[in-house]
């Protein structure tokens, strides 16, 4: 496994009575793409911050390749807050110029970068508008050249894909993509859970502070209830009504997705299904993120 480049170390932070993180605690590795999901108000902004120095800890460290983060290596974080922070009158192609300067890159270097990124990200006839006039997809292409300019080191993104249409988030997704090939650590949040399994290598799940989940989607699963996915023609819901320790779960197009207690023989299952019709699909279930995510969120709603 390699080494974790970015780690979040017990990071704790209140706001006055407010509990915002207790003890959070992930790590990045390098090429990786990492989601970060959780409920609205999971924590996962105060995190990002945390992370970028813009917001202190109360306790916990963020380390970056092992050692605790300075003003110099905050600088080779490429960011894309949550509030955007552009500035609104400043025209496209002058704002990535100016950002990039600020990161360090002589003016000639500033330049070619803001111009590749502007091209890379379809902004081109938009170099010379003011960034308050663009639409909001556009401010964000904006924002995400902003993170890039400076060639960083990782990349942490504050729910970068909110508000892009079907194309705006392809050409995002591939530039992450490519980001990641290049060794570079992405870190991003997202409501968007179907994007979020598509793309990351390894997700988190939030809740009120915490990581309650972490790993790939296939590791996140791992120990919990088995599952199959089961279609018996023309059968209606009583023949599972009749089992002892299965539950319909779910159904997706006219398919069930059934939950075995622990000891149910899966092959029971199979043929109670056979008896009550001709059975057109029976297989394991792996399921989506977004069914992981509802049974963490089902929980907290529950404690
Ligand atoms: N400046 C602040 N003052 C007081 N409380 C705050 C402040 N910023 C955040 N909080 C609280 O801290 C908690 C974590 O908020 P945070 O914005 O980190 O969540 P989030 O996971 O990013 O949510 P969302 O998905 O809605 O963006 C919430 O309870 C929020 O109300």
């Amino acid at each position: 496994m390699p080494d974790a480049l970015l780690e979040v170390d017990r990071i704790s932070k209140r706001y006055g009575e407010v509990v915002a993180l207790r003890e959070m605690t992930f790590e990045v590795r390098a090429g990786e793409m990492f989601g970060f999901v959780g409920s609205n108000g999971a924590g996962k902004t105060t995190t990002m911050r945390i992370a970028l120095g813009v917001l202190t800890a109360d306790s916990g460290q963020v380390r970056w390749k092992g050692a605790p983060l300075t003003f110099e290596t905050r600088r080779r974080i490429g960011y894309m807050p949550e509030e955007r922070g552009l500035y609104p009158k400043m025209k496209v192609a002058e704002q990535l110029v100016y950002l990039a300067e600020l990161h360090g890159l002589s003016a000639a270097a500033a330049r070619r970068a803001a111009g590749e990124w502007i091209e890379r990200l379809g902004l081109g006839a938009r170099r010379q508008e003011e960034v308050q006039k663009l639409s909001l997809g556009n401010q964000q292409r904006v924002q995400l050249a902003a993170a890039l300019v400076h060639e960083p080191e990782v990349l942490v993104l504050d729910e970068p894909f909110s508000g892009l249409d079907p194309v705006a988030v392809e050409v995002m997704s591939q530039v992450l993509r490519e980001k990641c090939d290049d060794g570079v650590p992405v870190v991003f949040s997202s409501h968007q859970l179907d994007l979020v399994e598509r793309l990351c290598d390894r997700v988190g799940i939030v809740r009120k502070g915490q990581m309650v989940a972490c790993g790939t989607v296939d590791e996140l699963h791992e120990g919990g209830p088995a599952r199959v996915r089961v279609r018996v023609e023309g059968a209606g819901p009583r023949w599972v009504e009749a089992l002892e320790g299965v539950q319909v779960v779910d159904k997706l197009n006219g398919s069930v997705v059934l939950e075995l207690s622990e000891g149910v023989d899966d092959q029971a299952v199979l043929r109670a299904a056979q008896d009550a019709g001709p059975v057109r699909e029976f297989a394991p279930h792996r399921p989506s993120l977004s069914e992981l995510f509802r049974n963490v969120v089902t929980e907290e709603t529950a404690a």
